[in-house]
């Protein structure tokens, strides 16, 4: 008997065979080798054991080709799979200065794959589409905004449906799990991914991860179906529950081999799209047939490469409400200040766009755009103005602004490893206050107005939902097709797979000396409170321009849902 490594899903492979002999074939590479086995199901994985001894540096691909046989190929797979050659990005340079940065796929390192017909093409509500199945070679440009002689520049595998799958309907296996904050339109994407699975593709075993990560190994898991995600649609929240903290990286493949998943769904923030990747790596590493998606989640739309997240328009919106409080507030009282704090922990979008968007702010104040209180040019001396002339004010400031104003103390962290924050809102409150009654002498009225969770616990809103639709079926085609460690993100208002390399890099920011920034500016009229030393800083970052800038929104080009 040659040696055998038998992965630990083969024993739930084994439990939820109906048959009573589960047969094992064993394919060497050499075919006269070729041997089999067959075990009782009852007998379960420790009899199988009985059969098998480790062997170093080997594993072994499975397939499930009917319910009652279990193929396994011997591949010399671990060598490679771990080389430094793999974990480099996927690069495909063409004329023209054209540059794809691909995604990985299931066959990159699993050789011979069979592949099947998609069934969308028997599916009537599809067949009418003409072209519905994306081309292999289309890809979207990540700049749009180009001159005559500029390189085709770097770009993305679109997103869609392939003419081939790589799984069959019934041996999908998938897995969803959400991480990170809340924000708006989690439920609509968990809905998204179990309808489609199930109505574009057949499949009927889509499993819920309990609370975040950890639920990969500490929890429970929930069964999903069309019917018990009909309505979660109109909830905030996940109705899977999140956490943060609790990535095990082993002990979460471990799970997901053992429970015999071959599709991984994640849904999360940029912490969560690193945790993505490292799973990723350990699966490849491992050689299993498991894809792995993300869908990225957060409402301070820190996440780079994308036009925006998910729930970031609904989050703006709610914002709105808070603000429009504030400037109520301080328009009906003799020098009246409304104050609003949002969330934003590094970046400052939600501010800004709620800003944009509402027209009664006089200032805002953002992570990016470094301010100070005192002395000409300061934010003491601007609000004194406005008083002055228009006998109110309305401040937006976001949560991660200033913190390095604020006292010098220990710096915290979450269970993830995010920076706690100081209180900005009850800090900037009690300055302002005693500036004008101490120092002035003014007498002032501030109300402050500190929405936190509301603006991300609603549901999302039309767009959103719409938005994350597109997001959750662009997933399942991918997985679907292989594709696997990929995002899937909106890239100039088409959907493409983004390689997780590019989603973990770096976050997204404000850019304050893009022509964004500076329409705030014009709108508020507030001081830019801008100084040579932090332009050398902004340079120096090389920092793309604002994502949401040349690309939508109020960018040149309207956004386009595909
Ligand atoms: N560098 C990392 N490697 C692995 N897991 C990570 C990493 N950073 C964060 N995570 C995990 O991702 C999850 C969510 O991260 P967090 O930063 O809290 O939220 P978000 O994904 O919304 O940014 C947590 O369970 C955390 O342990
Ligand atoms: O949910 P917590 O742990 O209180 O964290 C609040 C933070 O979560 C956010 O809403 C979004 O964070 P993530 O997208 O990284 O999860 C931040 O704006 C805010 O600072
Ligand atoms: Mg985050």
């Amino acid at each position: 008997m040659d040696f055998v490594v038998v992965p630990s899903c083969f024993s739930s492979l084994l439990n939820h065979s109906n048959n009573k002999n589960n047969i094992f074939y064993c394919y060497y590479n050499n075919k006269k080798n070729k041997s089999h086995f067959s075990v009782p199901s009852s007998a379960g994985i420790f009899s199988l054991r009985k059969f098998t001894t480790v062997s170093f540096g080997y594993d072994y691909r499975y397939r499930r080709g009917c319910r009652s046989k279990i193929e396994c190929s011997r591949r010399r797979v671990m060598d490679s799979s771990t080389s430094p050659e793999f974990s480099k990005p996927k690069i495909v340079i063409g004329p023209g200065g054209y540059v794809l940065e691909d995604v990985p796929h299931l066959s990159d390192y699993i050789p011979d794959l069979p592949t099947y017909p998609n069934p969308l093409q028997d599916n009537p509500a599809y067949s009418v589409v003409k072209q519905y199945f994306v081309h292999v070679d289309d890809t979207v440009p990540q700049k749009v905004v180009v001159h005559k002689d500029s390189p085709r520049g770097i770009h993305f595998r679109r997103a869609g449906p392939r003419q081939k799958v790589y799984f069959e309907s019934d041996e999908v296996h998938a897995c969803i799990v959400t991480c990170g904050g809340l924000c708006p339109g989690l439920n609509t994407v968990i809905r998204e991914i179990v309808c489609g699975l199930f109505h574009m593709y057949g499949v009927k075993k889509v499993l819920g991860i309990d609370g975040g990560y950890r639920g990969f190994y500490a929890k429970n898991t929930v069964n999903l179906n069309p019917k018990v995600v009909n309505d979660i649609h109109k909830r905030g929240g996940t109705i899977l529950g999140t956490s943060r903290g609790g990535h095990d990286t082993s002990k979460i493949v471990d799970s997901i081999q053992d429970r015999g998943i071959n599709q991984v769904y994640i849904i999360g923030g940029d912490g969560t799209q690193r945790g993505a990747s490292v799973i990723f790596e350990e699966i490849r590493r491992r050689g299993l047939k498991v894809s792995v998606a993300g869908i990225p989640k957060t409402i301070d739309n820190d996440i780079p490469v994308i036009d925006k997240s998910f729930g970031f328009d609904t989050a703006v919106e709610e914002a709105q409400r808070a603000i429009n409080a504030a400037h109520v507030e301080a328009d009906s009282i003799e020098n009246g200040i409304g104050l609003v704090k949002l969330m934003g922990r590094y970046s400052g979008f939600i501010a800004m766009h709620a800003t944009l968007a509402s027209r009664d702010v006089d200032c805002c104040l953002i992570p990016e755009s470094p301010f100070y209180l005192e002395g000409p040019g300061g934010l003491f001396e601007y609000i004194e103005r406005q008083l002055k002339e228009n006998g109110h004010m309305v401040i937006v400031i976001a949560e991660g602004a200033g913190q390095e104003l604020l006292s010098e103390s220990m710096t915290l962290k979450d269970a993830s490893g995010n920076k706690l924050l100081k209180d900005v809102g009850l800090w900037i409150s009690q300055k302002i206050k005693d500036y004008f009654s101490k120092e002035r002498k003014i007498p002032i009225n501030l109300k402050y107005i500190d929405p936190t969770y509301m603006i991300r616990a609603i549901p999302s809103n039309a767009s959103d939902n719409v938005y994350c639709t597109l997001l959750a079926q662009s997933a399942v085609h991918g997985a679907m097709a292989g594709y696997t460690g990929f995002t899937s993100g909106l890239v100039n208002g088409r959907q493409t797979y983004i390689p997780f390399n590019r989603i973990i890099e770096k976050q997204n920011k404000v850019v304050i000396t893009d022509r964004m920034w500076a329409r705030l500016l014009s709108s508020t009229n507030q001081p830019s409170f801008w100084s040579p030393k932090f332009a050398i800083g902004d340079e120096g970052n090389g920092e793309e321009p604002t994502e949401l800038l040349d690309k939508g929104i109020c960018g040149d080009e309207a956004p386009h849902f595909n």
